[in-house]
């Protein structure tokens, strides 16, 4: 038996809707797989009675397929379905990593991200690559049309759950089709801030870069109490705020010394709106571990 701890994940960061991507520290899916005849699933952790165990439903039933690797697959869920922290992701990385290991496929991390993705296509109808890719690869990483560029950092930062959830599928309905240059322009500049940030490993730059006015406003406008999160978490010394992966999760960035009363102000600004919520207190981390 093989197990992979596979991080959760928050993608966009703002200003790079389907390209930037960031691994977490906490929570993470851990899989377990068996080599057997044909692919059986169970699931069990958070969120897990609204998880499939039909391996035509699961993102890790779509791996299994892509790798032609059936195993007995068992999923323990950390990261919570449909709260914008990948977790459909995160169980197709740790799948991809845990069953090219089991059958000797020889793929590499980079390799995998296409397959793991074929998992994200089954349930977000897109086989968007922006979560698979930092959960296999760690760090922060763009996922562009000619391949992926990986860069470590480790800048700390929080995301803020509500209880309430929202499918990625339906999150993506609200993209709008088109931006006007001035949009493009603006947003182009922040991305391009925010990478050179995470380079340098700096919260301020990141912070600075995480501005986007053309799929966030949508996306945020399905949120109660997003505003109100935002403008705590500023307030509360963050560097940076935007809506976790299609939300609802909120995602702050800031330096070490504010992470504590950046999660506070998060959880008291949900409270306030009547919505509970938990707070990850975490930091940029590393990618899907293999244990033997
Ligand atoms: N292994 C899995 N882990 C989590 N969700 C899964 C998995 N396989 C299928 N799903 C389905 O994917 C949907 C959640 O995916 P999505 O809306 O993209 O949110 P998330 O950002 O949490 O992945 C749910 O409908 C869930 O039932
Ligand atoms: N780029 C995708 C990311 C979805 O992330 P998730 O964690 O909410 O699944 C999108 O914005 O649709």
């Amino acid at each position: 038996m093989l197990t992979v701890r596979a991080p959760a994940t928050s993608a966009n960061l703002g200003s790079g809707f389907d390209v930037f991507g960031v691994a977490l520290g906490a929570p993470a899916d851990v899989i377990r797989v068996e080599r057997a005849p044909e692919t059986t699933i169970s699931v069990t952790g958070a969120g897990s009675q609204y998880i499939p165990e039909n391996p035509k439903e699961n993102t890790v039933g779509a791996v299994a397929e892509a790798l032609d690797a059936p195993a007995r697959i068992r999923i323990d869920k950390g990261v919570r379905p449909s709260s914008g922290l990948g977790s459909s992701a995160a169980s197709a990385a740790g799948a991809a990593v845990a069953l090219n290991e089991l059958y000797d496929r020889g793929l590499t991390r980079e390799e995998l991200v296409s397959v793991a993705a074929e998992g994200e296509a089954l349930v977000s109808g897109a086989a968007h690559a922006d979560n698979v890719a930092p959960s296999l690869l760690g760090g922060f990483t763009i996922v562009a049309q000619d391949g992926v560029t990986q860069v470590d950092a480790s800048v700390p930062v929080v995301a803020c759950l509500p209880e309430t959830t929202v499918s990625t599928r339906d999150a993506r309905d609200v993209v709008p089709d088109r931006a006007t240059m001035d949009d493009v322009v603006e947003t182009v500049g922040h991305a391009a801030t925010l990478a050179v940030g995470m380079a340098k490993n700096d919260p301020e730059i990141v912070g600075r870069g995480m501005d986007d006015g053309i799929v966030t406003p949508e996306r945020a406008a399905l949120i109660d109490g997003y505003d109100r999160v935002r403008d705590a978490a500023l307030e509360a010394g963050a560097t940076g705020v935007t809506v976790s992966g299609a939300g609802p999760g909120v995602l702050a960035v800031c330096r070490g010394s504010a992470r504590r009363a950046v999660a506070s102000a998060m959880l008291d600004a949900f409270d306030s709106v009547g919505i509970e919520s938990r707070a990850y207190q975490t930091h940029v981390g590393e990618g899907a571990r293999l244990y033997p």
